[in-house]
């Protein structure tokens, strides 16, 4: 598994990064699990927290260079990906401002005597993490764990090395000690090891529903809790009762932001037949607009995909769909470009009996199905092996409400698309993964959640 920066807008090789030797993977596991047995993991979060802080102010400071380094790795658009940036400092200051209540003893009434509570860190975690917000994705499994004394290795996506090694510079420069924070260039293979290994305490993964599995079972086989944010096939509801207008242009946003590249996209578009003809006329049209061009200008409104392997499997998964019934109603097709760029494109009449049906497309792809009434949106939409976000929009909140409670993912947004933020738990259902990152939720994955008894015998 070679980690090289290769720009998705001209597909040319700016740098390769040596790998990491099983040496390397070895002195990294004896710093982590020092630190964790240390007084700074154990001790007092006091120590910990103002890291947090010196993190959120480089970000805020750096954002600039940071959201250049991003777009030029993997083809975000420069303006989403200083917004990412701006996220993983909120991220950062979330949990310096809060952990210590998130992680303060809890006291439980009791007839056995005095009770309470306490969490402490459990050692140190593998992180897994994929490259489609390479900082944001890294930032949600640091942030929780440095506040609680849980010392991370990570394994970054292939194609993001650029960004996972200035992200852990900035780490470093906010004060982290060494082993609290640690970069690898692994394999996969190099990766069980380390899951393998008794100084591991548990998994942190973000990618596809393949790779969880595979990570997943390596961590139950020793017995270790993992975290999984997976692929989903989110639903966008449109019911009779919305405001189109903000309905499409949410829409469109939901797609194509990160040109379609995130776990919580709006991927299948569910829409009630009152308002399926003008839904669809003002979509295409929207997607008439698009500009495709460099991530770096601020004008382009639709970036490249992350690799050209992206862009062959969104193709194929296109064609197939067609070869399998579904009609083109707009776009349909990639690009002649040196990058990896595929046109806006809009899929209807997809049946039961088309893989597409129950496939996640990781790019600028919607499909559009046609309802006639409430009933038939909850079978449809929960008719998934994924679990993960939805979004519906209805100028009816009750009903809107309604529809949200009976839709099985493990979030839904009413009237916008769906997104994300430090106070608010991320995370899903069903192939979609388990457990929960962010908030409060988040940074009880890993901790020991500890129960002291008092008796008053
Ligand atoms: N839930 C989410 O936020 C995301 C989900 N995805 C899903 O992943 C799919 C492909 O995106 P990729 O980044 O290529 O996902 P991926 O699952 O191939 O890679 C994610 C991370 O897992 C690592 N990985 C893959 N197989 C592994 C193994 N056997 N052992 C250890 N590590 C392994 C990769 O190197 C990377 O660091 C997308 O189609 C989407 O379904 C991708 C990005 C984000
Ligand atoms: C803005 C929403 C972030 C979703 C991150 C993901 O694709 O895993």
């Amino acid at each position: 598994m070679a980690y090289q920066t290769i720009n998705p807008f001209t597909n040319q090789l700016v740098k390769e990064y040596p790998a990491h030797s099983n040496a390397d993977v070895q002195a990294a596991l004896e710093k982590a699990d020092a630190l964790y047995h240390s007084d700074w993991a154990k001790g007092d979060i006091d120590q910990r927290l103002p890291i947090l802080h010196k993190l959120a102010d480089l970000l805020d400071k750096q954002n600039e260079e940071l959201a250049k380094i991003a777009s030029r790795e993997m083809g975000k658009l420069i303006e989403q990906s200083r917004a990412e940036v701006t996220l993983c400092a909120q991220i950062a200051r979330y949990y310096a401002d809060h952990a210590k209540d998130f992680l303060a003893p809890v006291k439980y009434d009791s007839s056995l005597g005095e009770a309470w509570v306490e969490h402490h860190p459990i050692g140190v975690l593998m992180a897994v993490e994929p490259w489609n917000f390479p900082y944001y994705q890294l930032m949600r499994v640091l942030a929780p764990n440095l506040a609680a004394g849980n010392p991370i290795i990570v394994k970054h996506a292939s194609i993001v090395p650029h960004c996972a090694e200035t992200f852990e510079h900035l780490v470093r420069e906010a004060g982290a000690p060494e082993g609290a924070y640690t970069n690898l260039f692994i394999s996969s293979g190099q990766v069980s090891a380390i899951i393998d290994d008794d100084r591991v305490q548990g998994v942190a993964l973000t990618g596809s529903e393949k790779a969880g599995a595979v990570v997943a079972a390596q961590a139950a086989k020793k017995l270790k809790k993992a975290t999984l944010e997976l692929g989903g096939n989110d639903v966008f509801v449109v019911l009779d009762d919305s405001d189109l207008q903000k309905a499409v242009q949410v829409g469109v946003q939901a797609r194509l932001q990160n040109a379609g590249q995130v776990c919580t996209a709006a991927k299948r578009f569910i829409i009630h037949e009152k308002v399926a003809d003008a839904f669809l006329s003002q979509f295409s049209d929207a997607f008439r607009q698009v500009k495709l061009g460099d991530p770096l200008d601020e004008s382009t409104t639709l970036g490249p995909l992350s690799s050209k392997e992206a862009l062959e499997t969104l193709t194929r998964q296109v064609e197939e769909a067609v070869k399998n019934g579904a009609k083109v109603h707009f776009g349909g097709k990639p690009v002649d470009h040196k990058g990896n760029f595929f046109e806006p494109t809009i899929l209807t009449h997809i049946t039961r009996d088309n893989p597409a049906y129950f496939e996640e497309f990781f790019g600028p792809v919607a499909q559009v199905y046609v309802v006639k009434d409430d009933d038939e949106i909850v079978k449809l939409a929960n008719d998934s092996h994924y679990g993960l976000g939805g979004a519906i929009f209805s100028q009816n909140i009750e009903r809107a409400k309604r529809l949200a409670s009976r839709i099985e993912t493990g979030m839904v947004y009413i009237n916008s698309l769906t997104d994300t933020a430090a106070e608010l738990p991320f995370g899903g259902v069903k192939r979609s993964g388990f457990g929960r990152e962010l908030s409060d939720l988040g940074i009880k994955e890993f901790v020991n959640q500890k129960l002291v008894v008092v008796s008053h015998q």
